[in-house]
């Protein structure tokens, strides 16, 4: 008879955002940087990939559904990391059920994977580093692989550079490694979620027709053409680096505002020195990084850092050194971004509304009624630029979920539920 049984794994990942930005591969195919980086775990909470993968002796081929979206496995990343992952696959036995699984098994089954982003995929907010740690993570755990986190980062990274970061909760570097075959190239915790739980970070989803300039084709260009990034890899990086830890360890909030936003802006320069330049902030960027530079200034000791990525939406992502500050910020944001009139504040600020409560904002009337921060002269007020806000937190890193109810694939066939 025909075994029929299906054993699934469900994981959840958080993402996360540079503060030390990785910009640009020594080697492409394995994807190794030409600089360390260091990022914050973005609480899971409110951004998130959660993954289930299934392994049965009745599936004919490796699929995947993303969003419930069937999508091809067939591109180079995937195939490196499911050939990585299947590489350490060890026994596994389920004596309930009476499945047993041996090491040599697994180069013969296939798996069924069924992923889903609670925040909108390819619009800026990093989910191919959500994703790809999340699938990593729950494969492993599938195949029984005994590889520690450290370990496993190295094979999410063959599927994005950043998503070796998000195998962590709270600080990571993403050592660059010296090697060749790329063995040392992985993340590490500096500190986890707990050690700073201050902070309080505000995401500004900002609307944008913008063509995108893929991260890994922006990255190919600036490292093919920028003089400049060749100075920031060998001679700023590393003393930044160095300086980011301490300031993350010592909870330095000015030291790490300070290096966080320089390196942001270091690493649009570099892009703005590539050839052809590549522009990833537009004006509403602009405008953030002055609304928080002149409120920082003029209270004389940093209150928040921004960092921006390459999105597609130039999203804006600030820290804010503690809840205080953060509902400050908030009301600083909401008076210069204020919502198109047909917009709810429900659907505006997402996340933690505990902060709107602090910043006094219950419904439209207390946005319109905002006053104008005093540290701008006549400020003016740029409605609809900003989709939405996201309200969030330094967080954990890869869980297990062991709820079934949870599961995206069906225990009885294995296909998307
Ligand atoms: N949950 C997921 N599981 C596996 N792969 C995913 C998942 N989500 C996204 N991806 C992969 O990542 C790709 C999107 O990555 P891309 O780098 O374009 O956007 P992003 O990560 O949202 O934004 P950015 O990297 O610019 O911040 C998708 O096309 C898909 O291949
Ligand atoms: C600007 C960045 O977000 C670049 C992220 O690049 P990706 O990890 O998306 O690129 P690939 O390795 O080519 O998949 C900075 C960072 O996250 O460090």
């Amino acid at each position: 008879m025909a075994e029929t049984w299906v054993r699934m794994v469900t994981a959840q990942t958080p993402t996360n955002i540079a503060v030390i930005k990785y910009w640009g591969k020594r080697d492409e195919t394995l994807i190794l940087p030409v600089n360390d980086s260091i990022s914050v775990t973005l609480d899971p909470a409110h951004l998130c990939t959660t993954t289930t993968v299934a392994v049965s002796p009745s599936f004919v081929q490796d699929r995947m559904w993303l969003n419930g979206k069937e999508i091809s496995l067939s591109g180079g990343r995937y195939q490196n990391c499911l050939r990585e992952i299947r590489a350490r696959a060890c026994d596994v036995e389920d004596k309930e059920r009476g499945i047993k699984i041996s090491k040599k098994d697994w180069e013969k089954l296939y798996v069924h994977i069924a992923s889903y982003n609670n925040f909108p995929t390819a619009a800026g907010l990093a989910s191919s580093a959500a994703g790809f740690a999340c699938l990593v993570f729950a494969l492993a755990k599938l195949m029984n692989a005994k590889e520690d986190n450290s370990e496993l980062s190295a094979i999410a990274r063959q599927g994005s550079g950043s998503a070796c970061r998000s195998l962590f909760g709270g600080f990571v570097k993403w050592k660059m490694g010296k090697v060749e075959d790329g063995s040392d190239s992985l993340a590490v915790q500096v500190v986890d979620e707990k050690h700073w739980d201050d902070l309080v970070i505000i995401i500004a989803v900002v609307s944008s027709r913008q063509k995108e300039t893929s991260s890994t084709t922006g990255m190919r260009e600036t490292v093919e053409t920028s003089l400049l990034l060749q100075h920031r890899a060998k001679e700023i990086v590393p003393k930044r680096i160095v300086q980011m830890e301490e300031s993350i360890k010592n909870r330095n909030f000015a030291s790490f505002a300070h290096l966080t936003c320089a390196d942001s802006n270091q690493f649009h320069a570099v892009c703005m020195d590539t050839c052809p330049p590549i522009f990833y902030m537009n004006d509403t960027s602009h405008r953030i990084i002055s609304c928080a530079e002149k409120w920082n200034r003029s209270e004389g000791t940093p209150q928040v850092a921004y960092t921006f990525d390459a999105g597609p939406g130039p999203n804006a992502v600030l820290i804010a050194r503690n809840r205080q500050a953060a509902a400050r910020l908030l009301q600083k944001l909401l008076f210069y971004f204020p919502p198109n009139s047909d917009t709810e504040l429900n659907s505006y600020v997402l996340g933690d509304k505990s902060i709107l409560k602090d910043a006094g904002i219950e419904d439209l009337k207390d946005v319109e009624a905002l006053p104008p921060p005093p540290e701008i002269k006549d400020a003016p007020r740029y409605k609809g630029d900003v989709s939405y806000f996201i309200c969030t937190r330094p967080g954990r890193g890869p869980v297990l979920l062991s709820d079934e109810s949870q599961a995206l694939l069906s225990p009885e066939t294995g296909l998307p539920k």
